[in-house]
Order: structure tokens, then sequence, then C-alpha cells
């Protein structure tokens, strides 16, 4: 982690380029606050004027937090304005009560799983005989209470939780990993599968889950779950700030990991701002580093150098339950899942599965079969599960469908046309570059596969709802 202080960091304005709108991180307690917490501020030109304004740090659309003010209307916010987003807080914490909610859920353990009923529509737990309009999941067992991911229908949006849940492999890899490496403390910041994993392990690790959603209320108890937003690192609930602060304590500043998987949608910026934050406590406890576990696609790659050179990616695809494109099934992508995981943590002390996998004496660390040691490049040059070519004019591996074109003086795509490259933006869709939006082959290959997926789910909702049965 850069070495700056906390002072520093956040009167230290930095601001990025992402779809033409700009985020500016300083000290966010002193921006205004939607139902998500404090705000984030955003500089966007149009027509030439530059707007700034703040917006939610949580939502990526107008349309689910309408909050919108525009930095020079700061100093003149109406009172009624004030209380209206007041009102909208309330309305959002209404009902939630972290306390009863866990004795409620002990008297759920102790009913017999034909009477324990959830309801979806309530987000609560009912009788089986109540709630009879609402979706119901019934019949909860012992390990779907302890595991409640894999009953919830996940929160798809992907402007807000875009909540992509991991593959049984994926998880005992990323757990097992924390097991070797003797951690006793694991930070789950938006992963609660590796939460519900850990918890039901029979080992000496201990996990806190940091997440959005706040159906969590409902299955973990209070020293367990904390309602939190993970792009202002805000605490919906004061306790549980207070009883995430305790367990940051309890872990002595040793022996403790964060793994965080964020909405790929969401700016890393003010991503890198929680997470230093929360290194920055942990490092005030005993002076060590906090190791990270962070994943993220491989093209995202920029983005955390920035936050901390010391950051590497592992090759190990990360595989997806609920998600087209982000395993390495048939109807994945070619070169498998690109999402990858970037760490703090010394790449040779991670052990990857084999024969997927092979441990490269050259480069001291384990990488991906496909991973070809480049004696010239003296590394395993390959970042997105494909072979990579050295070109000696480039000077380095590139892309093996890639040539090198003599206009732009390096290696390309072969269907590239020179002016585009000239231009050599940023795909404003998988954020490569070298092509435009319109022309992106991740892109075309997502639409393939959700018009795939959008046409065998209206097959089965045609059947299920001629098959419905009355609850
Ligand atoms: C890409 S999913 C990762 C889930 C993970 N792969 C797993 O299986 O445990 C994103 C997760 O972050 C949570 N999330 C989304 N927006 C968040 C926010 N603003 N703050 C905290 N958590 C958030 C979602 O609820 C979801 O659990
Ligand atoms: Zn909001
Ligand atoms: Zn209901
Ligand atoms: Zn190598
Ligand atoms: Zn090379
Ligand atoms: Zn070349
Ligand atoms: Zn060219």
């Amino acid at each position: 982690m850069k070495k700056h202080s906390q002072k520093r960091k956040l009167t230290n304005t930095r601001s990025s380029n992402n779809l033409g709108v700009s985020v500016i991180i300083e000290d966010l307690n002193s921006h205004p606050k939607c139902p998500h917490g404090p705000t984030l501020l955003f500089s966007k030109e149009i027509k030439k004027i530059k707007r700034t304004f703040f917006g939610c740090s949580a939502c990526r659309d107008r349309k689910l937090c309408q909050f919108f003010l525009l930095k020079y209307d700061k100093i003149n916010i109406s009172k009624s304005k004030l209380q209206a987003w007041e009102n909208e807080r309330i309305k959002l914490l209404k009902g939630i009560n972290h306390r009863k909610s866990y004795i409620l859920l002990n008297k759920i353990k102790a009913l017999d799983s034909n009477q324990r009923t959830f309801c979806i529509t309530c987000s609560e737990f009912t009788l089986p005989q109540e709630h009879k309009d609402h979706a119901l999941i019934n019949g909860i067992t012992d390990y779907q209470l302890q595991h409640p991911s894999e009953i919830l229908p996940p929160l798809e949006n992907a402007k807000k939780e875009a909540q992509y849940l991991f593959s049984k492999d994926s998880v005992e890899f990323i757990v097992n990993t924390f097991l070797k490496l003797n951690y006793k403390h694991v930070i789950c910041v938006g992963t609660p599968r590796i939460h519900e994993h850990i918890q039901t392990l029979n080992s000496n690790l201990s996990s806190i889950l940091l997440d959005f959603d706040k159906r969590f209320h409902n299955f973990f108890g209070p020293l367990e779950y904390c309602w939190f937003n993970m792009f202002n690192n805000y605490f919906f609930f004061e306790e549980a700030s207070k009883v995430f602060q305790d367990y940051l304590k309890g872990t002595g500043g040793k022996d403790t990991v964060l793994v965080t998987d964020p909405p790929f949608g969401g700016r890393s910026e003010p991503l890198i701002y929680t997470f230093s934050h929360i290194s920055n406590q942990y490092k005030r406890l005993a002076h060590n580093e906090l190791p990270i576990f962070w994943i993220f696609p491989y093209f995202m790659e920029p983005q955390i150098v920035n936050f901390s050179q010391n950051f590497q990616m592992l090759d190990y695809k990360v595989q997806y339950d609920n998600h087209p494109l982000f395993h390495n099934g048939i109807t994945g992508r070619k070169q498998g899942s690109p999402v990858r995981i970037f760490t703090n943590v010394s790449l040779s002390q991670i052990a990857l599965p084999e024969p997927e996998y092979k441990y490269c004496r050259k480069c001291n660390r384990w990488v991906a079969q496909e991973n070809k040691h480049c004696n010239t490049c003296e590394r395993c040059p390959s970042k997105n599960g494909q072979t990579y070519k050295h070109c000696n004019l480039c000077g380095k591996c590139v892309k093996p469908n890639w040539k090198h074109c003599s206009t732009c003086c390096k290696c390309v795509q072969t269907t590239h046309s020179c002016e585009k490259i000239v231009f050599n933006g940023m795909c404003l869709f998988c954020k490569e570059t070298g092509h435009k939006k319109v022309d992106c082959p991740n892109l075309q290959e997502s639409k393939l596969i959700i018009e795939k997926r959008k046409r065998n789910y209206n097959d089965s909702a045609k059947k299920k709802r001629k098959n419905k049965p009355v609850v």
C-alpha cells in the first residue's frame, strides 16, 4: 500500500476518467448524504461546460437513487430538501432491527425444517401458512440456513448489487488458501459465499461479512454481518460500525486477510478509498500490512496497480455460478473466466490447483497451463488465458491472434483499421485499449450469451407458470 499518511490521502484530491465522468476522492464526510451514506463528487463535461455534482456512491443509475446536487448548490440546500433526504434514509432503515432478527433466527433454527419459511417478497421469516400470495422459500434445511446465498434470488442488477456468486470450487480454493497461509481472521467485503463457508468450517478461522445486501440481517447475527457500503466506507448502523471496529481490534493487527469481490461496474477510486482506510486502521494496531485478495477482471489491472504497486495478479480463474461469461464451462468464454485475484501477498506462497495450473521455477509462481514462459521477457506473460507469443519488433509478448502492423508500429488485432488505433482510446465496455465499444469483441460475445440466457429463462418461466404450485 502506498505509504502516505491518511490525512494526506484524504486531502489529496485524486480523480480519474471513466465513461467521461471523473470521480473526485476527498474526505467523504464533508459530502452530503443520500440514503446510502456520503455521496461522491463527480465531474463531467457537457457541451464544453464542466459540471461538478454529488451523486450516490452505490447506485450507478439515477432511477435507483435519485440523489443529485450540484456542488455549487451545496451551500444553499433548503431545509425541506435536507428533510426529504433524511426521510428517504429513515425509510431505507425502517423495519430492520438486527438484534430482533437474530432472536428470530435462533427460534427458526430450533424448528423442524418443514416449519421454516422465508418470504422473499417481505424479506423475513414467516410461518408456512402466512404471506399467501408472496414468493416463499419453504422447508429450509440447516445447510440452507447457513448458506443464504444458495436460496435467496441473487440481486443481479448490474447498476447496484451486481451479485454474482462464486462456484463451490472457487470458494474452496480461496478459503483453503487462507488456511494454508495460516490466517485466523477474514474480513469479507461483498463476499457472502466466503463468509458462509468459513462460518460452517470446523477450523479456527473467524470471519465477518460487510455487504450491501440487507437480507443478510435475517441469516447472520450482529457480530457476523454488518450492513455496509464499500464505495464510501459507510456502515448503515452505528452499532455495526462499532462491531467492525471491535473485530479489527480483536485481530491484534495480525493473521488477518481482507477478501473482496466488488461489482465490476463500480468505480475503483472509492473502493481504494475504503480499502486504504481499513488497511490503515489495521496497520495502526501492530504495524503489519493488511493482506488483501481483491477479485476483479484481469483488464482492470491498471486500476489496482494504481492503488498499490505491491499488488500482483494470480493466474487463477475465478468461477461464478450465475454469470453467463465468468466460468470455464462450454457457455463461458473460450479462454475461461476473465476474473482474477489481485493480491499484495507474495505469489510464490499461493499454490494453484493442478493440472490446470503449474509451477514456473523461473517466475517462482504458479501459472495457468497455457501461460508459457518467455525467456526474452523473462516471465510468463499471459493475462487473458491465451498463450502469448513474443514479438521482436514490439519487444514484448502479445496476444496470439495479434499481428504487427507497420503503420501502427505495434501488434494489434488483425481486423483493426489503422485510423481507429491512432485514436488509441479505451473501450467503454470492457475497458481494454485498442478498440472502441462498437468493435468490442467482449460485448458481442456477452450479448449473444445474454440473449441465449434470456431465451432459456423465458422458456423455463413459461413452463413454471404452467405448473405453478399453489402456496
Ligand atoms: C460480484 S458480487 C460478489 C459475491 C461473491 N462472488 C460471493 O460469491 O461471495 C458483489 C457483492 O458485493 C455486494 N455489494 C454490491 N454493492 C455493494 C456496496 N455498495 N457495498 C458493499 N457491498 C456491495 C453484493 O451484495 C454482492 O454480495
Ligand atoms: Zn444513494
Ligand atoms: Zn411476505
Ligand atoms: Zn515463468
Ligand atoms: Zn516475450
Ligand atoms: Zn509487434
Ligand atoms: Zn494498423
